[in-house]
């Protein structure tokens, strides 16, 4: 009988651990990037939804944006489109934009809609053409200092903030598809990190969040303990000591350039934990690595 009230009492002690977070984050915006594992197993999706969900309801505004995961690639296939190659860089061409945009925006951004729609959250997908949410430009990889023409990969111009501020100011979770529009109408594919820490910059947001398939950063690639917090600073000195994988030099960037332009705090989260958003955000130890300036 009374284990039974100590353990609710211990529950209520983990919502009261919660509402400084809720306070501070009361009425602004957090921007998650959503990939990985968490795109692909049918629990971890549930999870991340319900934990999206749970932030909208306690009056945080979250923004979604989300990557392709491995269904570009499988429809490509099904439809015999074979990639070419350029220095080992993939090239998107015109074909394999137009799947990349089918799947980005008709198929993958629509689940994800509907499975938050489903958790009671009022979901609005749309791309960066939609409203010009994002203003891109072809972009050219640079490769032992010559121009690389990768097709229609593009690089975020600018991004239309009023567009996302209407909706997550409202009672809408915007879930972003990450397709940008050039000058002259041309889509292109931009990597989903950028885009992330683009719009997180361009809102202001309070957090920008990254769900990989990583523990979080780590001193020593062997050890078994992450970091939960380290600047900026720090971080750009492991990255010229060879210490981050290459995978994650976009994300950290990504951090590093938000926290430039006022984003509070930037967070590298393992997607494969159960509820990692509200693990992270609602606990003062978090679980993942905190990047602060
Ligand atoms: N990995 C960490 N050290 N996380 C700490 C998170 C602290 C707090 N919950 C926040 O979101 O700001």
């Amino acid at each position: 009988m009374y284990e039974e009230m100590d353990k609710l009492i211990e529950k209520a002690s983990i919502l009261i651990e919660a509402l400084p977070y809720i306070q501070k984050l009361y009425g602004k915006t957090v921007v998650i990037k959503y990939g990985g594992n968490a795109m692909i197993n049918d629990k971890l999706k549930n999870w991340v939804m319900e934990d999206i969900t749970l932030l909208k309801y306690i009056g945080v505004n979250p923004i979604v944006v989300h990557g392709g995961g491995p269904e570009i690639n499988s429809v490509l296939k099904k439809l015999n489109v074979e990639s070419q190659f350029v220095n080992g860089l993939r090239v998107t061409d015109m074909q394999t934009m137009e799947v990349a945009q089918m799947v980005l925006v008709g198929k993958t951004n629509k689940e994800l809609v509907s499975m938050l729609n489903q958790k009671g959250g009022k979901a609005i997908g749309i791309c960066g053409i939609d409203g010009n949410l994002i203003q891109a430009r072809k972009h050219y990889e640079i490769v032992n200092g010559e121009k690389v023409d990768l097709g229609y990969v593009g690089e975020v111009v600018s991004i239309n903030a009023k567009v996302l501020e209407m909706l997550a100011k409202d009672e809408y979770i915007p879930v972003v598809a990450p397709i940008g529009v050039g000058e002259d109408g041309t889509s292109y594919n931009i990597n989903a990190d950028t885009v992330a820490a683009e719009i997180a910059k361009a809102i202001k947001a309070e957090k920008l969040m990254f769900m990989t398939d990583v523990e979080g950063l780590k001193y020593d690639k062997n050890s078994s303990e992450i970091i939960s917090a380290i600047s900026a600073d720090e971080v750009l000195k492991m990255i010229d000591e060879g210490k981050i994988d290459g995978g994650m030099i976009p994300k950290v960037l990504g951090c590093i350039d938000a926290l430039k332009h006022g984003v509070n705090r930037t967070h590298i989260l393992d997607g494969r934990i159960p509820h990692c958003i509200l693990l992270e955000i609602f606990t003062d130890k978090g679980i993942g690595t905190m990047i602060h300036l």
